[in-house]
């Protein structure tokens, strides 16, 4: 549920600091052979390489067009496959770019099957802006899902405007099982003005919990790292259920220890 750059230029050596256990697979962002390089050095074991349907942002992102990130995720798909190190697609921009506006479904159709075929085990779509819906995405898979296998597909869904929660709903609905989030919903991107981050994750195993879905996850833990974390980076806790969880058992704790409240005159509401 997340990955960290390490392969560009403002890295900061995050992934040194991590400390690996088990199966956990820690991914990292490379955006060309340099990055790469540099992922191989830290002996990280999956890699994304971020491309994006739209030309604006890939201009914006990464600097080049559509068609030369093609042709450096080819030879960085390549050096990491020698290297045993698993690749993931991030296709940005599936719905909406900031620059370019609409994003066409067949565009992403012709841009996920060539990364694919390059060799990438799974294809994020990123509604980067996060302003789709989950008429968007419906429309969207409808088309991919008639040549790419919904296995093959994962959801990263910004919350922008609040629709990342019912986006993920409709891509479970039409198949798709993989989903990226991010603790106390941080994040968003520098080239995609007004975007928040990714879907929370807290928000992301309440809904699935409530679906009937078992995810694995205690809840109330990672409440608490979510708003940990949150505080340590003085930002506002992402997560709408995060925060709620919070806020109930700070309650829950202050009233515990100060039953005051039980003296107050009654109130008529
Ligand atoms: C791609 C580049 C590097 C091209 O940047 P560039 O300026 O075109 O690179 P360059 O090849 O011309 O090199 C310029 C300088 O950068 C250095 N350089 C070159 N490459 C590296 C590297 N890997 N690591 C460290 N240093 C690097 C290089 O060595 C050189 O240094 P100098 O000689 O001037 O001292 C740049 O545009 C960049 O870093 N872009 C990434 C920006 C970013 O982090 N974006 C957010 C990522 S998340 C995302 O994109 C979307 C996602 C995944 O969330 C999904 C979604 O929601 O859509």
């Amino acid at each position: 549920m997340g990955s960290s750059v390490v392969g560009c230029k403002d890295c900061n050596g995050e992934h040194e600091a991590v400390s690996r256990k088990g199966d956990i697979s820690f991914p990292v962002l490379v955006p060309n052979m340099k990055g790469l390089e540099a992922a191989l050095a830290l002996d990280v074991k999956e890699i994304g390489i971020f491309l994006s349907a739209t030309e604006g942002f890939s201009r914006n992102n990464i600097n080049c067009s559509v068609e030369e990130s093609l042709v450096r995720a080819q030879a960085v798909i390549e050096r990491a496959r020698e290297q045993n190190v698993r690749v993931r697609g991030y296709l940005s921009c599936v719905v909406d770019c900031p620059y370019d506006g609409r994003t066409s479904p067949l565009v992403v159709l012709k841009m996920a099957k060539k990364m694919l075929e390059m060799g990438c085990f799974e294809i994020s779509l990123g509604d980067t802006t996060g302003t789709a819906t989950p008429q968007d995405i419906r429309r969207l898979l409808e088309v991919l899902l008639r040549e790419i296998p919904a296995a093959k597909l994962a959801g990263h869904f910004h919350d922008s405007y609040g629709q990342a929660i019912a986006n993920v709903k409709e891509a479970y609905r039409l198949g798709i099982r993989a989903f990226d989030s991010s603790v106390g919903g941080l994040g968003g991107c520098p080239y995609s003005p007004g975007a928040k981050g990714n879907v929370a994750t807290e928000d992301l195993v309440e809904t699935f919990e409530n679906m009937g879905i078992d995810t694995g996850v205690n809840l109330a833990k990672l409440a608490r790292i979510g708003d940990w974390i949150c505080q340590q980076l003085r930002v506002p806790n992402g997560s709408q259920v995060g925060s709620a969880l919070i806020a109930r058992n700070t309650h829950k704790q202050t009233s515990a220890v100060s039953p005051e409240w039980r003296h107050l005159p009654r109130l008529i509401y």
